[in-house]
Protein backbone atom coordinates (compact mmCIF):
# COMPACT_ATOMS: atom_id res chain seq x y z
CA UNK A 1 0.00 0.00 0.00
CA UNK A 2 0.95 3.56 -0.59
CA UNK A 3 0.96 5.22 2.44
CA UNK A 4 1.77 8.54 0.89
CA UNK A 5 -1.01 8.82 -1.01
CA UNK A 6 -3.50 8.43 2.02
CA UNK A 7 -4.47 12.39 3.22
CA UNK A 8 -4.89 13.61 6.63
CA UNK A 9 -9.14 12.95 5.97
CA UNK A 10 -8.99 9.68 5.47
CA UNK A 11 -6.73 8.71 8.28
CA UNK A 12 -9.06 10.51 10.58
CA UNK A 13 -12.03 8.74 9.10
CA UNK A 14 -9.68 5.20 9.63
CA UNK A 15 -9.75 6.23 13.06
CA UNK A 16 -13.44 6.55 13.30
CA UNK A 17 -14.23 3.71 11.72
CA UNK A 18 -11.39 1.92 14.20
CA UNK A 19 -13.13 3.46 17.35
CA UNK A 20 -16.21 0.79 17.67
CA UNK A 21 -13.76 -2.17 17.54
CA UNK A 22 -10.95 -0.79 20.14
CA UNK A 23 -14.46 -0.07 22.19
CA UNK A 24 -15.98 -3.15 21.55
CA UNK A 25 -12.30 -4.92 22.73
CA UNK A 26 -11.75 -2.89 25.57
CA UNK A 27 -15.32 -3.97 26.86
CA UNK A 28 -14.29 -7.23 26.07
CA UNK A 29 -11.31 -7.40 28.53
CA UNK A 30 -13.05 -5.62 31.52
CA UNK A 31 -15.78 -7.49 31.52
CA UNK A 32 -14.32 -10.44 31.11
CA UNK A 33 -11.94 -9.39 33.94
CA UNK A 34 -11.81 -9.94 37.89
CA UNK A 35 -14.15 -7.47 38.18
CA UNK A 36 -18.31 -8.06 37.29
CA UNK A 37 -19.22 -6.17 33.91
CA UNK A 38 -20.86 -2.76 33.72
CA UNK A 39 -25.08 -3.22 33.91
CA UNK A 40 -26.19 -4.06 30.07
CA UNK A 41 -27.09 -0.90 28.02
CA UNK A 42 -27.66 1.03 24.42
CA UNK A 43 -24.12 0.72 22.58
CA UNK A 44 -22.28 3.99 23.47
CA UNK A 45 -21.26 6.22 20.12
CA UNK A 46 -17.62 7.32 20.25
CA UNK A 47 -16.71 10.19 21.95
CA UNK A 48 -20.56 11.45 22.46
CA UNK A 49 -21.85 8.07 24.22
CA UNK A 50 -25.63 8.06 24.07
CA UNK A 51 -25.72 11.81 24.80
CA UNK A 52 -28.49 12.35 21.01
CA UNK A 53 -30.64 9.53 22.24
CA UNK A 54 -31.84 10.93 25.43
CA UNK A 55 -31.43 14.35 24.40
CA UNK A 56 -35.21 15.25 24.64
CA UNK A 57 -37.71 14.34 27.19
CA UNK A 58 -34.82 12.05 28.80
CA UNK A 59 -37.00 10.35 31.08
CA UNK A 60 -39.38 8.80 28.63
CA UNK A 61 -36.55 7.86 26.50
CA UNK A 62 -34.82 6.29 29.38
CA UNK A 63 -38.04 4.05 30.47
CA UNK A 64 -38.45 2.92 26.89
CA UNK A 65 -34.70 1.62 27.06
CA UNK A 66 -35.05 0.20 30.05
CA UNK A 67 -37.70 -2.12 28.59
CA UNK A 68 -34.95 -3.54 26.21
CA UNK A 69 -31.88 -3.22 28.81
CA UNK A 70 -33.34 -4.03 31.88
CA UNK A 71 -33.98 -2.23 35.12
CA UNK A 72 -30.51 -1.73 36.10
CA UNK A 73 -29.09 -0.06 32.91
CA UNK A 74 -25.97 1.62 31.97
CA UNK A 75 -24.98 4.59 29.39
CA UNK A 76 -22.73 6.60 28.78
CA UNK A 77 -22.32 10.45 28.30
CA UNK A 78 -19.24 12.23 26.95
CA UNK A 79 -16.90 10.49 28.71
CA UNK A 80 -19.05 9.66 32.29
CA UNK A 81 -20.81 6.65 32.59
CA UNK A 82 -24.78 7.16 33.80
CA UNK A 83 -26.24 4.13 36.02
CA UNK A 84 -30.10 4.41 35.49
CA UNK A 85 -32.89 2.88 38.11
CA UNK A 86 -36.30 1.87 36.88
CA UNK A 87 -37.92 -0.54 39.07
CA UNK A 88 -38.56 -0.47 43.01
CA UNK A 89 -35.69 -3.47 43.35
CA UNK A 90 -33.05 -1.73 41.55
CA UNK A 91 -33.76 1.64 43.67
CA UNK A 92 -34.04 0.09 46.42
CA UNK A 93 -30.33 -1.19 46.31
CA UNK A 94 -29.09 2.33 44.57
CA UNK A 95 -30.87 4.49 47.24
CA UNK A 96 -30.96 2.17 50.57
CA UNK A 97 -28.31 -0.75 50.05
CA UNK A 98 -25.35 1.19 48.39
CA UNK A 99 -27.04 4.63 49.77
CA UNK A 100 -23.16 5.09 51.62
CA UNK A 101 -21.69 5.38 48.68
CA UNK A 102 -24.15 6.53 46.11
CA UNK A 103 -25.33 9.95 48.10
CA UNK A 104 -22.80 12.06 46.35
CA UNK A 105 -23.61 14.85 44.50
CA UNK A 106 -22.33 15.25 40.92
CA UNK A 107 -20.71 19.07 41.18
CA UNK A 108 -19.32 20.43 37.66
CA UNK A 109 -15.79 19.96 37.44
CA UNK A 110 -15.94 24.24 37.31
CA UNK A 111 -17.75 24.37 40.44
CA UNK A 112 -15.34 21.59 41.65
CA UNK A 113 -11.92 23.87 40.49
CA UNK A 114 -13.00 27.82 41.29
CA UNK A 115 -14.28 26.88 44.56
CA UNK A 116 -16.74 29.16 44.85
CA UNK A 117 -18.91 30.20 48.41
CA UNK A 118 -21.60 27.71 47.01
CA UNK A 119 -18.90 24.89 47.19
CA UNK A 120 -19.17 24.28 50.50
CA UNK A 121 -22.02 25.94 51.37
CA UNK A 122 -25.07 24.28 49.13
CA UNK A 123 -26.16 20.75 49.23
CA UNK A 124 -26.18 20.50 45.37
CA UNK A 125 -22.98 21.51 45.54
CA UNK A 126 -21.38 20.65 48.33
CA UNK A 127 -18.50 18.77 48.65
CA UNK A 128 -18.61 15.50 50.34
CA UNK A 129 -17.28 16.39 54.11
CA UNK A 130 -19.52 19.32 54.19
CA UNK A 131 -22.60 17.72 53.33
CA UNK A 132 -23.56 15.86 56.47
CA UNK A 133 -23.01 19.21 58.69
CA UNK A 134 -24.94 21.36 55.99
CA UNK A 135 -27.96 18.57 55.89
CA UNK A 136 -28.20 18.85 59.83
CA UNK A 137 -28.78 22.50 59.90
CA UNK A 138 -31.09 22.27 57.49
CA UNK A 139 -33.38 19.39 59.12
CA UNK A 140 -32.86 20.60 62.70
CA UNK A 141 -33.52 24.57 62.05
CA UNK A 142 -35.78 24.95 59.01
CA UNK A 143 -37.62 21.50 58.41
CA UNK A 144 -37.69 19.80 62.21
CA UNK A 145 -41.51 19.43 63.30
CA UNK A 146 -41.35 22.62 65.76
CA UNK A 147 -39.40 24.83 63.38
CA UNK A 148 -42.58 23.60 60.29
CA UNK A 149 -45.06 24.73 63.67
CA UNK A 150 -43.37 27.78 64.40
CA UNK A 151 -44.30 28.46 60.92
CA UNK A 152 -47.68 27.12 60.08
CA UNK A 153 -49.22 30.45 60.19
CA UNK A 154 -46.98 32.22 57.11
CA UNK A 155 -47.94 29.37 55.04
CA UNK A 156 -52.36 29.91 55.89
CA UNK A 157 -51.67 33.52 55.33
CA UNK A 158 -49.95 33.47 52.16
CA UNK A 159 -52.10 30.79 51.07
CA UNK A 160 -55.20 33.17 52.58
CA UNK A 161 -53.79 35.90 50.65
CA UNK A 162 -53.63 33.94 47.04
CA UNK A 163 -57.19 33.02 47.84
CA UNK A 164 -58.57 37.11 48.16
CA UNK A 165 -56.44 38.21 45.13
CA UNK A 166 -58.04 35.15 43.14
CA UNK A 167 -61.45 36.13 44.72
CA UNK A 168 -60.74 40.06 43.99
CA UNK A 169 -61.11 39.00 40.15
CA UNK A 170 -64.56 37.70 40.59
CA UNK A 171 -64.28 34.94 37.88
CA UNK A 172 -63.96 37.54 35.34
CA UNK A 173 -60.23 36.68 34.79
CA UNK A 174 -58.94 33.66 33.73
CA UNK A 175 -56.24 32.68 36.30
CA UNK A 176 -52.83 31.03 35.61
CA UNK A 177 -52.42 28.82 38.77
CA UNK A 178 -48.67 28.20 37.81
CA UNK A 179 -47.69 31.87 38.20
CA UNK A 180 -49.88 32.73 41.36
CA UNK A 181 -48.58 29.47 43.33
CA UNK A 182 -44.84 30.72 42.20
CA UNK A 183 -45.81 34.07 44.15
CA UNK A 184 -47.43 32.12 47.09
CA UNK A 185 -44.59 29.20 47.31
CA UNK A 186 -41.87 31.99 46.68
CA UNK A 187 -43.33 34.42 49.68
CA UNK A 188 -43.84 31.49 52.15
CA UNK A 189 -40.00 30.92 51.67
CA UNK A 190 -38.93 35.05 51.56
CA UNK A 191 -40.83 34.71 54.75
CA UNK A 192 -39.54 31.15 56.02
CA UNK A 193 -35.64 32.55 55.20
CA UNK A 194 -35.73 36.18 55.53
CA UNK A 195 -39.21 37.63 56.71
CA UNK A 196 -40.23 39.29 53.79
CA UNK A 197 -42.51 39.27 50.90
CA UNK A 198 -40.89 38.88 47.88
CA UNK A 199 -43.57 39.57 45.17
CA UNK A 200 -46.81 40.52 44.83
CA UNK A 201 -49.67 38.68 42.46
CA UNK A 202 -48.92 41.84 39.87
CA UNK A 203 -45.23 40.66 39.64
CA UNK A 204 -44.08 43.28 40.82
CA UNK A 205 -42.07 43.64 44.08
CA UNK A 206 -37.51 43.70 45.26
CA UNK A 207 -37.97 39.88 44.41
CA UNK A 208 -39.93 40.16 40.54
CA UNK A 209 -36.68 38.53 38.92
CA UNK A 210 -36.91 35.20 41.06
CA UNK A 211 -38.94 33.45 38.69
CA UNK A 212 -37.07 34.16 35.83
CA UNK A 213 -33.61 33.21 37.83
CA UNK A 214 -34.98 30.44 39.24
CA UNK A 215 -35.93 28.98 36.14
CA UNK A 216 -32.14 29.80 34.27
CA UNK A 217 -30.61 28.32 36.96
CA UNK A 218 -32.67 24.96 36.13
CA UNK A 219 -31.77 25.16 32.71
CA UNK A 220 -28.25 25.30 33.32
CA UNK A 221 -28.35 22.32 35.68
CA UNK A 222 -30.20 20.37 33.60
CA UNK A 223 -27.86 21.53 30.24
CA UNK A 224 -25.27 19.17 29.98
CA UNK A 225 -22.39 20.86 29.52
CA UNK A 226 -19.04 20.49 27.87
CA UNK A 227 -16.83 20.19 31.24
CA UNK A 228 -19.44 17.74 32.85
CA UNK A 229 -19.24 15.48 29.70
CA UNK A 230 -16.03 15.29 29.23
CA UNK A 231 -13.98 16.26 32.51
CA UNK A 232 -10.68 16.21 30.95
CA UNK A 233 -12.16 19.79 29.66
CA UNK A 234 -12.54 20.65 32.85
CA UNK A 235 -10.96 24.06 33.38
CA UNK A 236 -13.17 25.74 30.24
CA UNK A 237 -15.92 27.41 30.75
CA UNK A 238 -17.44 26.98 27.37
CA UNK A 239 -20.47 29.20 26.97
CA UNK A 240 -19.52 31.06 30.12
CA UNK A 241 -22.14 28.37 31.90
CA UNK A 242 -20.13 28.69 35.21
CA UNK A 243 -20.02 32.55 34.84
CA UNK A 244 -23.78 32.65 34.22
CA UNK A 245 -24.61 30.23 37.10
CA UNK A 246 -22.38 32.16 39.30
CA UNK A 247 -24.30 35.65 38.06
CA UNK A 248 -27.64 34.60 38.67
CA UNK A 249 -26.73 33.61 42.33
CA UNK A 250 -24.75 36.30 43.73
CA UNK A 251 -26.09 39.09 41.61
CA UNK A 252 -29.46 38.33 40.88
CA UNK A 253 -30.80 36.53 43.67
CA UNK A 254 -27.61 37.33 45.98
CA UNK A 255 -29.03 41.29 45.22
CA UNK A 256 -32.68 40.78 46.40
CA UNK A 257 -31.55 39.93 50.01
CA UNK A 258 -28.39 41.50 50.66
CA UNK A 259 -29.51 44.70 52.08
CA UNK A 260 -32.07 42.50 54.37
CA UNK A 261 -28.98 40.65 55.88
CA UNK A 262 -26.70 43.56 56.61
CA UNK A 263 -30.08 45.10 58.35
CA UNK A 264 -30.11 42.04 60.29
CA UNK A 265 -26.32 42.46 61.16
CA UNK A 266 -27.06 45.62 62.32
CA UNK A 267 -29.99 45.00 64.47
CA UNK A 268 -32.25 47.29 62.63
CA UNK A 269 -34.48 44.67 60.53
CA UNK A 270 -37.23 44.49 62.98
CA UNK A 271 -39.56 43.45 60.01
CA UNK A 272 -41.00 40.18 62.51
CA UNK A 273 -40.88 39.00 66.41
CA UNK A 274 -40.45 34.95 65.14
CA UNK A 275 -37.08 34.16 64.37
CA UNK A 276 -36.17 33.34 60.57
CA UNK A 277 -33.45 31.01 59.23
CA UNK A 278 -31.47 33.92 58.21
CA UNK A 279 -31.37 35.42 61.78
CA UNK A 280 -30.12 31.59 63.00
CA UNK A 281 -27.57 31.67 60.21
CA UNK A 282 -26.22 34.77 61.27
CA UNK A 283 -26.35 33.58 65.21
CA UNK A 284 -24.24 30.63 63.99
CA UNK A 285 -21.64 32.41 62.46
CA UNK A 286 -22.31 32.29 58.74
CA UNK A 287 -21.07 35.37 56.78
CA UNK A 288 -24.15 37.15 54.14
CA UNK A 289 -22.16 34.74 51.50
CA UNK A 290 -22.51 31.65 52.89
CA UNK A 291 -26.18 32.54 53.90
CA UNK A 292 -26.94 33.57 50.23
CA UNK A 293 -25.51 29.91 49.25
CA UNK A 294 -28.04 28.34 51.26
CA UNK A 295 -30.69 30.43 50.70
CA UNK A 296 -30.32 30.22 46.55
CA UNK A 297 -30.39 26.50 46.98
CA UNK A 298 -33.61 26.37 48.84
CA UNK A 299 -35.25 28.62 46.68
CA UNK A 300 -34.15 26.93 43.69
CA UNK A 301 -35.53 23.36 45.09
CA UNK A 302 -38.78 25.00 46.87
CA UNK A 303 -40.64 27.13 44.10
CA UNK A 304 -40.60 25.42 41.10
CA UNK A 305 -41.49 21.70 42.19
CA UNK A 306 -44.81 23.08 44.62
CA UNK A 307 -45.57 24.99 41.77
CA UNK A 308 -45.14 22.86 39.30
CA UNK A 309 -47.05 20.20 41.45
CA UNK A 310 -49.95 22.37 42.39
CA UNK A 311 -50.50 22.89 38.73
CA UNK A 312 -50.31 19.32 37.72
CA UNK A 313 -53.05 18.53 41.02
CA UNK A 314 -55.74 21.21 39.68
CA UNK A 315 -55.26 19.89 36.29
CA UNK A 316 -56.31 16.56 37.02
CA UNK A 317 -59.27 17.29 39.09
CA UNK A 318 -60.26 19.38 36.51
CA UNK A 319 -59.95 16.19 33.86
CA UNK A 320 -61.32 14.38 36.64
CA UNK A 321 -64.55 15.23 37.35
CA UNK A 322 -65.70 12.54 39.44
CA UNK A 323 -62.44 12.91 41.66
CA UNK A 324 -63.54 16.47 41.68
CA UNK A 325 -67.00 15.89 43.22
CA UNK A 326 -65.44 13.30 45.64
CA UNK A 327 -62.90 15.83 46.90
CA UNK A 328 -65.27 18.97 47.12
CA UNK A 329 -67.23 16.46 49.21
CA UNK A 330 -64.74 15.84 51.78
CA UNK A 331 -63.78 19.30 51.61
CA UNK A 332 -67.37 20.83 52.50
CA UNK A 333 -68.14 18.57 55.23
CA UNK A 334 -64.27 18.32 56.97
CA UNK A 335 -63.69 22.29 57.46
CA UNK A 336 -65.73 24.17 59.72
CA UNK A 337 -65.56 28.34 58.83
CA UNK A 338 -64.33 30.08 55.68
CA UNK A 339 -60.88 29.50 56.16
CA UNK A 340 -58.94 26.07 55.81
CA UNK A 341 -56.24 25.56 58.60
CA UNK A 342 -53.08 23.12 58.34
CA UNK A 343 -54.30 21.41 61.11
CA UNK A 344 -57.87 20.80 59.09
CA UNK A 345 -55.52 18.84 56.81
CA UNK A 346 -55.88 15.30 58.71
CA UNK A 347 -59.14 15.12 58.38
CA UNK A 348 -58.74 15.06 54.58
CA UNK A 349 -57.48 11.67 53.58
CA UNK A 350 -59.22 11.84 50.26
CA UNK A 351 -57.31 15.27 48.87
CA UNK A 352 -54.44 13.96 50.41
CA UNK A 353 -54.62 10.85 48.11
CA UNK A 354 -55.15 13.19 45.26
CA UNK A 355 -52.12 14.61 45.63
CA UNK A 356 -50.05 11.19 45.93
CA UNK A 357 -51.65 9.78 42.77
CA UNK A 358 -50.70 13.70 41.38
CA UNK A 359 -47.21 12.84 42.17
CA UNK A 360 -47.16 9.28 41.14
CA UNK A 361 -48.09 10.47 37.34
CA UNK A 362 -46.44 14.06 37.49
CA UNK A 363 -42.91 14.50 39.56
CA UNK A 364 -41.85 17.39 39.21
CA UNK A 365 -38.22 15.54 39.56
CA UNK A 366 -38.75 12.35 37.44
CA UNK A 367 -34.93 11.24 38.00
CA UNK A 368 -34.52 13.01 41.26
CA UNK A 369 -31.46 14.63 41.36
CA UNK A 370 -28.39 12.73 39.94
CA UNK A 371 -26.09 10.66 42.51
CA UNK A 372 -22.57 9.99 41.91
CA UNK A 373 -20.40 7.07 43.06
CA UNK A 374 -18.30 8.04 45.73
CA UNK A 375 -16.44 4.75 45.47
CA UNK A 376 -16.43 1.55 42.98
CA UNK A 377 -19.42 -0.83 44.02
CA UNK A 378 -21.34 -3.93 42.95
CA UNK A 379 -24.71 -3.52 42.39
CA UNK A 380 -27.25 -6.57 41.54
CA UNK A 381 -23.87 -8.72 40.06
CA UNK A 382 -22.39 -5.65 38.34
CA UNK A 383 -20.21 -3.41 38.88
CA UNK A 384 -20.65 0.66 39.13
CA UNK A 385 -17.17 2.39 38.62
CA UNK A 386 -16.59 5.16 40.88
CA UNK A 387 -17.44 8.76 39.84
CA UNK A 388 -20.39 6.99 37.72
CA UNK A 389 -23.82 9.48 38.11
CA UNK A 390 -26.70 7.96 39.43
CA UNK A 391 -30.10 8.28 38.11
CA UNK A 392 -33.28 6.65 39.58
CA UNK A 393 -36.25 6.67 36.83
CA UNK A 394 -39.29 7.29 39.32
CA UNK A 395 -41.54 8.87 36.26
CA UNK A 396 -41.05 4.79 34.71
CA UNK A 397 -41.46 3.15 37.90
CA UNK A 398 -44.94 5.10 38.54
CA UNK A 399 -46.01 4.04 35.46
CA UNK A 400 -45.40 0.73 35.39
CA UNK A 401 -47.91 -1.39 34.56
CA UNK A 402 -46.61 -4.71 36.94
CA UNK A 403 -47.04 -2.27 39.68
CA UNK A 404 -49.71 -0.39 39.12
CA UNK A 405 -53.18 -1.02 37.92
CA UNK A 406 -54.24 1.05 35.01
CA UNK A 407 -50.99 2.84 35.69
CA UNK A 408 -52.16 5.91 33.61
CA UNK A 409 -55.23 6.79 35.32
CA UNK A 410 -55.69 9.43 37.73
CA UNK A 411 -57.27 7.00 40.70
CA UNK A 412 -56.31 8.05 43.67
CA UNK A 413 -58.94 5.77 45.33
CA UNK A 414 -55.38 3.11 45.13
CA UNK A 415 -54.14 5.18 48.11
CA UNK A 416 -57.22 4.58 50.43
CA UNK A 417 -56.68 2.02 52.75
CA UNK A 418 -53.04 1.44 51.57
CA UNK A 419 -50.19 1.66 53.19
CA UNK A 420 -48.24 3.35 50.59
CA UNK A 421 -46.29 7.48 51.15
CA UNK A 422 -43.93 9.27 50.30
CA UNK A 423 -41.77 9.11 53.00
CA UNK A 424 -38.64 7.56 51.22
CA UNK A 425 -39.61 3.85 52.65
CA UNK A 426 -41.66 2.56 49.26
CA UNK A 427 -39.46 2.27 46.49
CA UNK A 428 -42.24 1.88 44.17
CA UNK A 429 -43.55 5.46 44.91
CA UNK A 430 -40.70 8.17 45.46
CA UNK A 431 -41.27 11.18 44.21
CA UNK A 432 -38.96 13.09 46.76
CA UNK A 433 -36.28 10.33 46.79
CA UNK A 434 -34.81 8.45 49.52
CA UNK A 435 -32.30 7.88 52.06
CA UNK A 436 -29.29 10.10 52.87
CA UNK A 437 -30.13 12.45 49.79
CA UNK A 438 -34.31 12.25 50.19
CA UNK A 439 -35.92 16.03 49.80
CA UNK A 440 -35.79 17.37 53.08
CA UNK A 441 -38.78 20.19 52.38
CA UNK A 442 -41.30 16.94 51.81
CA UNK A 443 -43.32 18.36 54.79
CA UNK A 444 -43.13 21.63 54.12
CA UNK A 445 -44.12 21.14 50.59
CA UNK A 446 -47.02 18.22 51.03
CA UNK A 447 -48.34 20.78 53.95
CA UNK A 448 -48.52 23.78 51.50
CA UNK A 449 -49.73 22.53 48.47
CA UNK A 450 -52.34 20.46 50.44
CA UNK A 451 -53.69 23.57 51.93
CA UNK A 452 -53.61 25.58 48.72
CA UNK A 453 -55.92 23.14 47.00
CA UNK A 454 -58.44 22.51 49.82
CA UNK A 455 -58.32 26.33 49.91
CA UNK A 456 -59.22 26.84 46.10
CA UNK A 457 -61.90 24.21 46.59
CA UNK A 458 -63.44 25.19 49.20
CA UNK A 459 -63.67 29.14 47.83
CA UNK A 460 -64.09 28.75 44.53
CA UNK A 461 -65.81 26.71 42.01
CA UNK A 462 -63.40 25.97 39.18
CA UNK A 463 -63.71 25.53 34.74
CA UNK A 464 -61.81 25.31 32.24
CA UNK A 465 -62.72 28.29 29.82
CA UNK A 466 -62.41 25.95 26.82
CA UNK A 467 -62.66 22.43 28.10
CA UNK A 468 -61.68 20.55 25.02
CA UNK A 469 -58.26 22.20 24.59
CA UNK A 470 -56.78 23.52 27.90
CA UNK A 471 -54.36 25.64 27.44
CA UNK A 472 -50.28 25.18 28.51
CA UNK A 473 -49.97 26.78 30.90
CA UNK A 474 -53.62 25.99 32.44
CA UNK A 475 -55.92 28.84 32.67
CA UNK A 476 -58.61 28.07 35.13
CA UNK A 477 -61.76 30.45 35.76
CA UNK A 478 -62.72 30.73 39.46
CA UNK A 479 -66.24 31.44 40.55
CA UNK A 480 -66.48 32.62 44.01
CA UNK A 481 -68.55 30.54 45.98
CA UNK A 482 -71.05 33.55 47.41
CA UNK A 483 -71.45 31.94 50.86
CA UNK A 484 -67.27 32.03 51.15
CA UNK A 485 -66.62 35.60 50.09
CA UNK A 486 -64.14 36.58 51.61
C1 LIG B 1 -43.57 18.88 45.59
C2 LIG B 1 -42.48 19.44 46.03
C3 LIG B 1 -41.12 18.81 46.03
C4 LIG B 1 -40.68 17.65 45.44
C5 LIG B 1 -41.50 16.64 44.65
C6 LIG B 1 -39.27 17.52 45.73
C7 LIG B 1 -38.49 16.46 45.32
C8 LIG B 1 -37.13 16.40 45.54
C9 LIG B 1 -36.29 15.37 45.01
C10 LIG B 1 -36.75 14.20 44.16
C11 LIG B 1 -35.02 15.62 45.43
C12 LIG B 1 -33.77 14.81 45.10
C13 LIG B 1 -33.67 13.56 45.92
C14 LIG B 1 -32.48 12.74 45.50
O1 LIG B 1 -31.63 13.22 44.78
O2 LIG B 1 -32.41 11.56 45.89
C15 LIG B 1 -35.05 16.83 46.22
C16 LIG B 1 -33.95 17.39 46.81
C17 LIG B 1 -34.00 18.54 47.56
N1 LIG B 1 -35.11 19.28 47.87
FE1 LIG B 1 -37.01 18.90 47.28
N2 LIG B 1 -38.88 18.59 46.49
C18 LIG B 1 -39.97 19.39 46.71
C19 LIG B 1 -40.01 20.55 47.46
C20 LIG B 1 -38.95 21.08 48.17
C21 LIG B 1 -39.01 22.23 49.02
C22 LIG B 1 -40.28 23.03 49.34
C23 LIG B 1 -37.75 22.45 49.50
C24 LIG B 1 -37.23 23.52 50.42
C25 LIG B 1 -37.75 24.68 50.61
C26 LIG B 1 -36.89 21.43 48.94
C27 LIG B 1 -35.54 21.32 49.18
C28 LIG B 1 -34.73 20.34 48.65
C29 LIG B 1 -33.28 20.29 48.85
C30 LIG B 1 -32.45 21.29 49.67
C31 LIG B 1 -32.83 19.16 48.17
C32 LIG B 1 -31.39 18.66 48.08
C33 LIG B 1 -31.18 17.59 49.13
C34 LIG B 1 -29.77 17.02 49.15
O3 LIG B 1 -29.07 17.13 48.16
O4 LIG B 1 -29.40 16.46 50.18
N3 LIG B 1 -37.66 20.61 48.14
N4 LIG B 1 -36.36 17.29 46.27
Amino acid sequence: MNLGTITVGEIFVLILLLLPLVYFFFRLITNSSKYPPLPPGPFPWPIVGNLFQIKTNTHIRLSEMAQLHGPLMSLRLGQRTVIVGSSPAAAQELLKTHDHVLSGRNVSPLIHHNKPTIYNMNLNFSSDDNYRYLRNIYTSKLFSTRALESRMKTREDKVLEMVKYIGSKNGEEDINIRDLMFVTATNILGNTLLSMDLVDFEGKGIGACVKDSVRRIAMLSLTPQLADLYPILGRWDFGNWYKKVMYIIEEELGGIWKDSLQRKRNGSNVSSDLQDFSDILIEKGFTNQQINAMIEELFTAGTDSMTLTTDSFVTELLKNQEVMRKARNEVMEKIVGKVVKETDLVHLPFLEACLKETLRLHPPAPLLLPHRAIKACDVMGYTIPKDSQIWVNIWAIGRDPEIWDDPLDFKPERFIGSKLNYKGKDFEFLPFGSGRRMCPGEAMASKTILLTVASLILNFDWFLPNINAPTEPLQVTFKVREQFLI
